[in-house]
């Protein structure tokens, strides 16, 4: 499969990159570019062809990666790269078996996606969804203004004699950025669960906590039980890997436990939160609102959704990392994973698949 013997390396990609990315690619004579044409999501019977001889496959979030894609792809491929941080489409243990790398774009997307982060808690908090609502609707001439009229739940600390607990389902890159946008907010506490549920050893420590307690200027950081997220919060943000260990790790019982006030944010994963709970938890008024970036069983989220008919909950369409400047950043990223394994040298950056 390399140059020196004359044949090209098959890259197989399965969306346009954009003419910033397309070049990494196309403009080499190495390289034998299969590229779906059409703009939407690739077939999967056109990748399970095409992918056959691949040395590296380009896939979005729509491409499930599985045994079938493996197989039809055969023992030439070295790599698989996603343009994304998550890899819940991927089965991971089906690549490291076959020795198949994972290209993934980390870091890239942190600060775009944090934002989005603080763009939910707000418009979720503030009842933006009614609100907005009704005057594209028309209807604000019906309200006159009142005192407690469309009243939110505040983010910020509305003095420097109120607490903010921040809380954290994951604890990575994301997690962080998102709470260093929450300290000019007022926020003086931040509790987290990292990787709920996973058999790995845990990555903290009390030290690690207090120095970031103190690199953040807050009062505390401090990993604790899943519980305790939910009853210390008042915004919790939902920001783990997706897949069998964290599914539904925000359960009914996780929103009993959450304070009225608080908010939820999700911005990981739809399987990470449990729809039907949700939405029956903010009808009976158990938490004041949700803002979420991903949900169960997406893209098919219709109009009568039970989430989508709840005033409080405010559903954006997967659109985290979707800033122009983040997803060249992570188009590029993932092309360069893909040559990298085709020309036989590190991938730029790969998910550590352990075996
Ligand atoms: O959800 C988007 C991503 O995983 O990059």
């Amino acid at each position: 499969m390399s140059s020196a013997s004359g044949s090209k390396h098959k890259i197989v990609v399965t969306r346009n990159l954009g003419p910033d990315v397309m070049p990494i690619l196309q403009d080499r004579d190495d390289v034998d570019l299969v590229l779906w044409p059409e703009d939407r999501a690739c077939d999967r019977d056109w990748l399970l062809q095409n992918a056959t001889g691949a040395i590296a496959l380009v896939i979005m979030v729509s491409d499930k990666v599985n045994a079938e894609l493996l197989n039809a792809a055969g023992p030439s491929l070295r790599a698989v790269s996603t343009m994304s941080v998550g890899y819940e489409h991927v089965d991971v243990k089906e690549l490291a078996k076959r020795g198949v790398a994972l290209g993934y774009t980390p870091d890239v997307l942190t600060e775009a996606v944090a934002d989005i982060c603080i763009m939910l808690a707000l418009i979720a908090g503030r009842n933006v969804k009614e609100t907005s609502t009704l005057v594209t609707e028309g209807k604000w001439p019906n309200f006159s203004w009142s005192p407690f009229l469309f009243c939110g739940s505040q983010l910020s600390a509305p003095n420097p004699s109120v607490n903010r607990t921040a809380g954290f389902i994951g604890f990575g890159r994301i997690a962080k950025a998102t709470l260093s946008r929450l300290v000019p907010f007022g926020f003086t506490h931040c509790v987290y669960a990292a990787n709920p549920n996973s058999t790995k050893p845990p990555s903290s420590s009390a030290a690690a906590d207090s120095s970031l307690a103190q690199q953040f200027g807050l009062r505390s950081v401090e990993k604790v039980d899943l519980g305790l997220v939910a009853e210390r919060s008042d915004v919790v943000f939902v920001l783990a890997p997706g897949g069998p260990e964290t599914y539904h790790v925000v359960d009914e019982a996780f929103l009993r436990k959450m304070k009225k006030t608080a908010v939820l944010v999700n911005a990981a994963r739809g399987t990470l939160v449990d729809s039907d709970a949700l939405a029956k938890v903010l009808r009976e008024g158990g938490i004041w609102a949700a803002g979420l970036d991903v949900v169960e069983g997406e893209p098919k989220v219709s109009a009568d959704h039970p989430l989508v008919k709840e005033p409080r909950c405010f559903i954006l369409p997967h659109i985290g990392s979707a800033t122009n400047e983040t997803r060249v950043d992570m188009a590029s990223l993932a092309a360069r994973n893909a040559l990298a394994a085709a020309l036989g040298q590190p991938l730029p950056c790969a998910l550590p698949l352990g075996g």
